[in-house]
């Protein structure tokens, strides 16, 4: 394609007469990528970052620019690469990075697919293809374009995947059978019992599940199996992406462990779960963990909780870190959220097709009747033992109404969401506002929530009782898809404050209010707080105050003036909630028009509610979240 292609659209550009001195309009940057930058869909800085390799690797052709300058923003809106056939459509639904800005409405001047492809190829800034040169920043392979470092990290998880799923590990299965059959022991345990099974047999397992299936149970009751087959000694390490869900895990498993000590009088030690960067050894001056691929963990299993939240390049990073002949756990519901930044490896490791594995048939001997047959979703299931996956399905804890709510949203019906919302009852409402976003008075309940929960949780800080006022925190919490805007955390945050100390009758304002909630914003090594975590600040009782962290049963508590940077945290965004569960939750949604708006955002938040969820939005915003699931491009769907 001839680089005048740029010169040629620019009349027709939208943008081409606007205002130079745009913000979004890139200094310097050629016609065509202008025209991009000028309708919302590229930033200045993609096509700062696309047209500096270009100049590097003395590549002109803008067309070129343009798929490295999408290649950026793939990445930014949390994709590992961008599919050129697709570039049109997405760009069409506008950015999830930038939810307040409109997706452009007008006709872009998209390259011919068949010229564009030619162009990336046998361009010198593009690898082209699997086993092109390993020295250019930007890969092509099979009509994705990947900034190199991306394809790196997918090659990594892709090969060490397939690696860990060849051969089985040399367990007797009589063995293996009695203990499966002494941890699991209910009719309704199959899939626990296949869980543990593979857990044992295969280097690799990937537990899924909706809330409440017995996710948790499963990895203590397999620990367990595990350390009745391989023996009391074998080296154990739990993570989760954020401090939270790391110390709920430790916490459920070690209750779990306890009891069925108890059943059995052995004697289990009890586990220590960290963060993932926390047992990678993160290192606040270094850009590489302690543990890679020279100085392996020592584990012999890694379970990996919440593992939707974890990125393609930190999953890749466990990877690298793990011993091959050490079996890795991945729990998880790929229906919720993915990580913040880039990938869906849960999702993608669910959704690949794997290649034929003896492990079914292994599974078959060691516990027959237990693999599943019959309905459509059970010879589904059967098929993804190959790749090591399971998948739980049978509800323990959620109320009859939100788990048909949850199940609802995640199959994209949104029929029957709406239906359940309006029908109300004790699990779940809907408050339709008459505006596009309600206004203060439209949502009389969620203020009574707000400054009801608020109350106890400063009833508690005032008392000093630290654990009491956690526990008053999980009471309710508001949840939004956006930061700012008028459905945005900022707005309904700082209402919600306003609402608290109305029903506190407290308007202390010094920095730190007794009954203030937090969230950290920071990883900190020095006090131990992760990003996410959430705590309060009470009173000690002295005269002073102190903040209390973690959960109620292991309170840690840390003076305000050691704290890493916190924010007060009376609503949160939906991506923040991930991990946790409260009481009740209020989901306010965003207009259906937001990209940010999707299944998995719905699903998240419904299925953080233990026993009531409030959603907020009118029909359309509902239905429009049921039916538009997340798009992350990656290529560890696909065969290579
Ligand atoms: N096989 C089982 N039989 C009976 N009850 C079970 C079984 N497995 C789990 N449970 C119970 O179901 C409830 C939910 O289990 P668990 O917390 O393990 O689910 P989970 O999938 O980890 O949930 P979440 O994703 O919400 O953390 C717990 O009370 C647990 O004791």
């Amino acid at each position: 394609m001839s680089t005048d292609t740029g010169t040629h659209v620019r009349s027709a550009l939208p943008g081409a007469d606007a205002d130079p001195g745009d913000p979004r309009r890139p200094w310097c940057a050629g016609a065509l990528l202008a025209g991009f930058a000028a309708a919302g869909v590229l930033t200045s800085a993609d096509v700062r970052v696309a047209e500096r390799l270009g100049e590097l690797t003395g590549e002109d052709d803008p067309t070129v620019h343009l798929a490295a300058a999408l290649a950026v923003r793939a990445v930014r809106a949390g994709s590992v690469c961008v599919d050129l056939a697709d570039a049109p459509t997405l760009a069409a639904e506008g950015s999830g990075d930038e939810p307040d800005a409109p997706p452009p409405d007008v006709a872009l001047p998209w390259p011919d697919l068949v010229e564009w492809t030619a162009a990336v190829r046998r361009s010198p800034m593009l690898a082209d293809g699997v086993d092109g040169p390993a020295d250019r920043p930007v890969r092509w392979v099979d009509g994705r374009v990947y900034l190199d470092r991306y394809w790196r990290d997918e090659q990594v998880v892709r090969r060490d995947v397939d690696a860990r799923l060849v051969g089985l590990l040399d367990v007797d299965d009589a063995a293996l059978r009695a203990a499966v059959h002494a941890r699991f022991g209910g009719p309704q345990d199959s899939r626990q019992r296949l869980a543990a099974a593979t857990a044992a047999l295969s280097r690799l397992t990937v537990l899924t599940g909706g809330p409440g299936t017995g996710k948790t149970t499963t990895v203590a009751r397999l620990v367990a199996v595990l350390r009745d087959v391989a023996g009391p000694g074998l080296r154990v390490a739990l993570a989760a992406p954020t401090g939270k869900a790391a110390a709920r895990l430790q916490e459920a498993v070690n209750a779990e462990l306890a009891r069925l000590a108890g059943e059995t009088a052995d004697a289990a030690a009890p586990l220590t779960a960290s963060t993932v960067h926390r047992l990678l050894g993160w290192r606040p001056s270094s850009t590489r963990f302690a543990h890679d691929r020279t100085h392996r963990l020592p584990h012999d299993v890694v379970v990996l909780d919440e593992a939707s939240m974890v990125s393609l390049p930190l999953l890749a990073r466990v990877l690298d870190a793990l011993r091959p002949d050490a079996r890795l756990v991945l729990v998880g519901d790929p229906d919720q959220l993915a990580s913040v930044e880039v990938g869906a490896v849960l999702g993608d490791l669910v959704a690949r097709p794997p290649a034929r594995r003896m492990l079914p048939a292994r599974l078959a001997a060691v516990l027959p009747g237990d693999v599943p047959g019959g309905s459509p979703a059970d010879v589904r299931d059967a098929a993804a033992l190959h790749g090591g996956v399971v998948r739980l399905v049978v509800p323990h804890r959620f109320g009859h109404d939100l788990g048909a709510l949850a199940d609802a949203v995640r199959r994209g019906d949104g029929d029957s969401t709406l239906a359940l919302l309006r029908a109300g009852g004790p699990h779940a409402s809907l408050v339709e506002p008459a505006g596009v976003t309600p206004a203060d008075d439209e949502v009389p309940g969620l203020r009574l929530d707000v400054g009801s929960t608020g109350a106890l949780v400063t009833a508690a800080a005032r008392a000093g009782d630290a654990a009491g006022a956690l526990e008053a925190l999980n009471a309710h919490r508001l949840l939004l898809a956006h930061r700012r805007g008028p459905a945005g955390v900022r707005r309904w945050a700082a209402l919600a404050e306003r609402w608290v100390a109305e029903a506190t009758g407290d308007h202390e304002h010094g920095p730190w209010p007794v009954g203030r909630p937090l969230l950290v914003t920071a990883n900190d090594r020095t006090t131990g707080l992760s990003n996410g975590d959430t705590g309060v600040i009470v009173s000690d009782g002295a005269g002073g105050v102190v903040a209390a962290f973690g959960e109620p049963r292991a309170v840690r508590l840390v003076r305000p003036h050691r704290l890493p940077a916190v924010e007060p945290v009376h609503a949160m965004t939906v991506h923040r909630a991930q991990g946790s569960q409260f009481t009740g939750v209020t989901v306010l949604l965003p207009p259906a028009s937001s990209p940010l708006l999707t299944r998995e955002l719905l699903y998240t938040a419904v299925t953080r509610a233990r026993e009531h969820v409030r959603v907020v939005g009118s029909a359309d915003a509902v239905r429009a979240a049921v039916e538009r699931p997340v798009r992350r491009a990656s290529g560890l769907r696909f065969a290579r």
